[in-house]
């Protein structure tokens, strides 16, 4: 009988909520913080960056997060970013990701969009021939920086429509960032075939979430983790089978959550509401998916059929094409097999 651990570790997954720029490893933010010497308060020393990762609350995070996308300044940043982020996803046998990406952040830096999507393109086709990784995108509007923002970040997806992308999201704080003001973008992306998955509930309460259901169409919500508070929500998530796209670990070091004991997740799965195992941004938060699967299952008590049903499940909730779904789904199932014999 194989252990959870090493169960885990060849277990074949699917990452529906992981950011690009959030899953910078400390070996790249060092490179690219040794890159812009003295003009970055980014550590590029390891153990200091570390420390500079240890976050007062949600807001202190964002002002973190985005010192390191002040590091990312041109096009071959992009590239080299996004394909190393593939190299640690494959490393955990992550074969599907959806990475949260932020062109207007970039764009804003002075980083054609253009050139920017050329650049996540090559990284996207170089990690499915070198690491068997299929990665595709979700743009999303960083909230904090309002309507400017999601017209960019709309005029980009459509404008350029770079192969891998499919789905629209929006990021950032959403205290002060009510969800309604970006219907029409999502409107327009919806339109153009695009998936909505925005966050909503990480730092606010339901309402939030239910603006994100009505008024941007989403078809899973980032995190949603204070739709616990809301027993006609709950209903509502597990009657529509709207997947939750849950990063335990994250809600506990932005202080969205007190403890992962008293993280919701065991809630929503009694309730029988769908939901997906993530990192979020996992150097920041000192994860790894497989770090996370592990939470998972001690605070769910799964055992490994359990622990193969979230990599299913994720599977499931993903915008993978039926036969991508099918294919993965059978590869789990294989494996999983395989350590049960
Ligand atoms: O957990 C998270 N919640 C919300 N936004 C996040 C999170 N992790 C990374 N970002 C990113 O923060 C930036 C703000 O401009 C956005 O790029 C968003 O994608």
């Amino acid at each position: 009988m194989t252990d959870l651990t090493s169960f885990i570790a060849g277990l074949p997954k699917a990452e529906l909520h992981v950011h690009h720029v959030g899953s910078a490893s400390p070996r790249i933010v060092a490179e690219l913080a040794a890159r812009h010497e003295g003009r970055s308060p980014v550590p590029a020393d390891p153990a200091a960056l570390a420390d500079y990762f240890a976050f007062s609350d949600f807001a202190h995070f964002i002002e973190v997060y985005l010192t390191v996308v002040d590091l990312i300044r041109d096009d071959e940043d992009v590239r080299m970013l996004t394909y190393e982020v593939a190299r640690e996803l494959a490393r955990q046998q992550v074969r599907y990701a959806e990475l949260t990406i932020t062109p207007y952040s970039s764009v804003k830096r002075g980083i054609a969009a253009k050139a920017f999507c050329e650049a996540i393109e090559d990284a996207r086709r170089g990690a499915a021939a070198d690491f068997g990784i299929e990665l595709r995108w979700c743009f999303d509007i960083p909230g904090e920086a309002g309507l400017a923002a999601a017209e960019e970040t709309l005029r980009v997806a459509l404008d350029e429509k770079p192969e891998g992308l499919i789905s629209f999201g929006l990021g950032g704080p959403e205290i002060g960032v009510p969800r309604p003001q970006f219907k029409p973008y999502f409107d327009q992306a919806r339109a153009a075939g695009l998936h909505s998955a925005p966050h909503a509930g990480e730092t606010t309460g339901p309402d939030t979430i239910w603006s994100a259901l009505h008024d941007l169409g989403a078809e899973r919500i980032g995190h949603g983790i204070s739709a616990i508070r809301d027993d006609k929500l709950v209903a509502y998530l597990a009657e529509h089978r709207i997947p939750l796209e849950i990063s335990p670990t994250s809600n506990v070091r932005t202080r969205a959550v007190a403890s992962i004991e008293e993280h919701p997740l065991p809630l929503f799965a009694e309730a029988g509401v769908p939901f997906s195992i993530n990192s979020d941004d996992p150097p920041m938060f000192g994860t790894t998916l497989e770090e996370e699967y592990a939470v998972a299952a001690r605070l769910l008590d799964l055992d490994v059929r359990g622990v193969a049903g979230l990599a299913t499940a994720s599977v499931e909730q993903s915008f993978l094409s039926p036969a991508g779904k099918k294919a993965l789904i059978a590869e789990i199932d294989t494996y999983t097999a395989h350590n049960l014999a």
